[in-house]
């Protein structure tokens, strides 16, 4: 089926990295939970939405705010508690399902590719230390402690500052994006890109609406419904 108009104009990617990327949102969900359980508290997916895909101090004022921990907790006291823990989880970060062939795909048909994550550059040597071959094949990556990325998502400076790195100036509509995070598809939405969004299936379905298309998993992904050239291997 060829791809609708608007969808027609794709010339660039760009990825989200945390729970799209790589399975790393189980890690900090884990430790989240950890650390409530140590307040008599447990962490659900109704708070989850509310920090995926910010800097780290953003989530961290999130937490303790929503999590009613004033007074006994502060966020600066929440990252520093949870920092060994994810220390010790994150080089174990694994790919999501889909993203070798999708990548490897693009970067055959000459699709210049970036990623833009809220997650600092300390951390993302330590989730991506067994991925540098995927890695590579990003023109660049923009993380959330970059000096142009001024808010976290879901403001826009993350995607923007992706958009301006690449060979050649890009309008912001002819950019694909992949999210899994509500705060990262309104950062891209709000940055006029088009997304795809593949949320975690514990994330309520009322957070899909503002995404131009949603799936499962990445494995769902057809290039062709973008206008993009279509997979060559018949296996997903
Ligand atoms: O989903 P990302 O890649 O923007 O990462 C954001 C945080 O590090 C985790 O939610
Ligand atoms: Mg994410």
């Amino acid at each position: 089926m060829a791809a609708p108009a608007s969808r027609r104009a794709i010339t660039h990617v760009v990825f989200d990295m945390d729970g799209l990327l790589l399975d790393t949102e189980i890690y900090y969900t884990l430790v989240q939970e950890k650390i409530l359980a140590r307040f008599g508290k447990t962490f659900d997916w109704s708070l989850k939405p509310k920090m995926m895909g910010k800097k780290a101090i953003e989530s961290a004022h999130i937490f303790v705010e929503e999590s009613g921990l004033h007074g006994q907790l502060t966020p600066e006291g929440f990252l520093e508690e949870r920092e060994a823990m994810l220390q010790d989880m994150f080089p174990g970060s694994e790919l999501m399902p889909g993203v070798e062939r999708l990548i490897n795909h693009l970067h055959m048909k000459g699709f210049p590719m970036a990623v833009a994550t809220g997650s600092h550059k300390r951390h993302f040597a330590l989730k991506t230390q067994r991925h540098g071959e995927i890695f590579s094949k990003m023109h660049h990556v923009v993380m959330g402690d970059d000096p142009e990325v001024k808010k976290g998502k879901p403001s826009p400076d993350v995607f923007l500052a992706a958009a301006r790195r690449f060979e050649e100036s890009v309008d912001p509509s002819k950019i694909l994006v992949f999210e899994d995070a509500p705060t990262g598809v309104a950062a891209a939405k709000s940055a006029g890109m088009s997304v795809v969004m593949v949320p975690d299936s514990k994330l309520d379905v009322s957070y899909h609406e503002d995404a131009d298309q949603v799936l499962t998993s990445l494995l769902d992904f057809d290039p062709s419904e973008w206008g993009l050239p279509p997979f060559e291997d018949a296996a997903k």
